[in-house]
């Protein structure tokens, strides 16, 4: 069963570049995935096709009328019918690799893509499920977090990427960072590759791997860690690290 995004928008052309290439590409071509566009210009019944307008209470720029939304979202929920409606803005709830696997649950997403300074109120209250953020900062419309969401998303379903096991080693993935990557040539200039990783014992490697996750995660984001909690043996592991890098 595909999981399928029906994309709200003023700019679906945009969209394109998760069409034509990648994982997300593939997936899509392959029927992992379904992405369906709508334009709210499309449900505009006015001459000049008017989806915007200035602001109650004045103040600059202009608001998304709730009218041409209101019918490109139900036209969408009559096309996916089991799909949920998020709508993607900086008020929302912030998304982490947590959430990503939850939103790829569901069979599918209905995702409003805001411009101007943001919707009519009224249609949020009356019409969207969901609201999320893919982070604090301020962006000048919804199209660039609904495709970091969608490619989160697309690479998570099953068959998605080429081994099966590289989605599991993602970063943020069991709550850890990633363990640095090499390849080849062996020695340059800017140095040489770890020599446990030259060798074949793959115990060793995948130990060594697993520390230095924990590791980079104990300097760079604390946090994480405090949250995931550790087993014996990662406590183990981390203290290992620690020790090694001591001075
Ligand atoms: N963090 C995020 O997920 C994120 C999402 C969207 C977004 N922008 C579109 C937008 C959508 C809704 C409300 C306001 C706005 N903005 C419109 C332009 O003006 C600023 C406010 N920015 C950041």
């Amino acid at each position: 069963m595909p999981t399928r995004f029906d994309v709200i928008t003023l700019f679906p052309d945009l969209f394109r570049i998760l069409l034509d290439q990648g994982v997300t590409g593939r997936a899509l071509a392959r029927g992992l995935a379904e992405l369906h566009l709508w334009n709210p210009r499309d449900f505009t019944h006015d001459v000049h096709r008017t989806v915007d307008d200035r602001p109650y209470g004045g103040g600059p720029g202009m608001v998304m009328k709730v009218e041409p939304l209101r019918e490109a979202i139900q036209a969408a929920r009559a096309a996916a019918p089991q799909s949920r409606v998020a709508y993607l803005s900086p008020q929302g709830r912030v998304l982490d690799q947590a959430a990503m696997l939850e939103i790829a649950a569901c069979p599918g997403w209905i995702l409003l893509a805001g411009r101007y300074e943001g919707v009519d109120e009224r249609l949020i209250e009356s019409h969207v499920d969901e609201e999320w953020s893919i982070g604090d900062y301020v962006l000048s419309g919804g199209e660039l977090p609904a495709m970091v969401v969608m490619d989160a998303v697309i690479r998570l379903l099953p068959g998605a990427l080429g081994h099966a096991d590289s989605a599991r080693q993602d970063s943020h993935m069991d709550g850890l960072l990633d363990c640095p990557h090499y390849t080849r040539p062996e020695r340059i200039e800017e140095g040489s590759v770890p020599s446990v990783l030259i060798g074949g014992d793959h115990a060793a490697i995948k130990r060594w791997r697993l520390r230095q996750a924990l590791g980079r995660t104990w300097q760079r984001r604390p946090d994480l860690l405090k949250r995931r909690g550790l087993s014996e043996a990662e406590r183990t592991l981390l203290d290992e690290f620690i020790l090694a890098h001591r001075e």
